[in-house]
């Protein structure tokens, strides 16, 4: 069974604890120690208080879910510790030399990283903008004031409306899905963020266009319950990536 070493014990990694399926989770990592320390006692893996040795411990993958920052610290460290790498704060590799340092750096020593297809639908497909024309790719996320941890907000407001890689560095904890487009379509992507009182959803509307025709894909996902800005949908993600890294047939695109 592969084993994963857990960086970051929030919402997303207490999912992972709860609901992880095929895989062993035996090395904990947070920068809050209390809660590295809390999860362990759920899944029976053992809690580190530094990161070399959380690295150093003897397992196969590490599963990231804690921030951009996070992932751009220790992603390098964790390749060279012979580990792949699942990277849930994708919008890090926004920075592009960063992407190539880090890719390169996989290919060199053998490593895999994986991203998965986090708060929305339809990454598989859109991977066909990597050999064939996209002419527009839109992503329009909607969400509860609360879910962007804004106080004051009476009416819908557009809150940014550019492109993607400005757009993450605005708002990292709510726009990753727009890197993970991105890197999929290996094209740039048109970014609006809307704050909407009356919804209660985090609502990902996704427009493209191409050579392939259209396609119009609209997600309303439950925030999750310990963190509004994450959907849970995210969360269901990753546990289904390390559920099939192990399968022998891979299925979609
Ligand atoms: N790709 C996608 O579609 C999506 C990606 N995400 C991203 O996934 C990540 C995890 O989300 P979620 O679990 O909801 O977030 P949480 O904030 O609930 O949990 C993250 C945990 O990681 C800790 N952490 C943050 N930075 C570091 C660090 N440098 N070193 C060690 N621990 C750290 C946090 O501590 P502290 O509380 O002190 O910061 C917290 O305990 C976020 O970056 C989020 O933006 C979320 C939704 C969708
Ligand atoms: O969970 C979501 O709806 C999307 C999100 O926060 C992100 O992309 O960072």
């Amino acid at each position: 069974m592969l084993t994963i070493g857990l960086l970051g014990c929030g919402n997303i990694g207490n999912i992972i604890i709860k609901n992880h399926v095929g895989v062993d989770i035996v090395a904990l990592f947070d920068q809050m120690p209390g809660r590295a320390e809390e999860a362990g006692k759920l899944c029976d893996a053992k809690a580190f208080g530094n990161i070399e040795d959380f690295l150093n411990e003897d397992y196969d993958i590490v599963v990231e879910a804690a921030s951009i920052d996070a992932a751009q610290k220790y992603a390098a460290s964790v390749l060279e510790h012979g580990k792949d790498l699942v990277v849930m704060s994708v919008g890090v590799f926004a920075d592009e030399l960063f992407r190539q340092e880090i890719t390169d750096l996989a290919s060199s020593l053998g490593q895999k990283i994986y991203i998965p297809s986090g708060a929305i639908f339809g990454l598989d497909n859109l991977k066909i903008g990597q050999v064939s024309g996209i002419t527009r790719l839109l992503l329009r996320t909607t969400k509860n004031p609360r879910s962007l941890n804004i106080e004051e907000c009476a009416e819908r407001t557009c809150l940014f409306s550019g492109m993607a890689n400005e757009c993450i560095r605005h708002y990292p904890k709510n726009t990753n899905v727009s890197v993970a487009l991105e890197l999929a379509a290996g094209r740039d992507v048109e970014v609006e963020l809307w704050a909407d009182p009356s919804v209660d959803r985090n609502v990902h509307e996704i427009f493209i266009e191409g050579d392939f025709g259209e396609a119009t894909i609209t997600v309303k996902n439950l925030p999750s319950p310990d963190n509004p800005a994450t959907s849970y949908l995210a969360a269901l993600s990753i546990v289904t990536l390390l559920k099939n890294l192990g399968e022998p047939m891979r299925v979609g695109t």
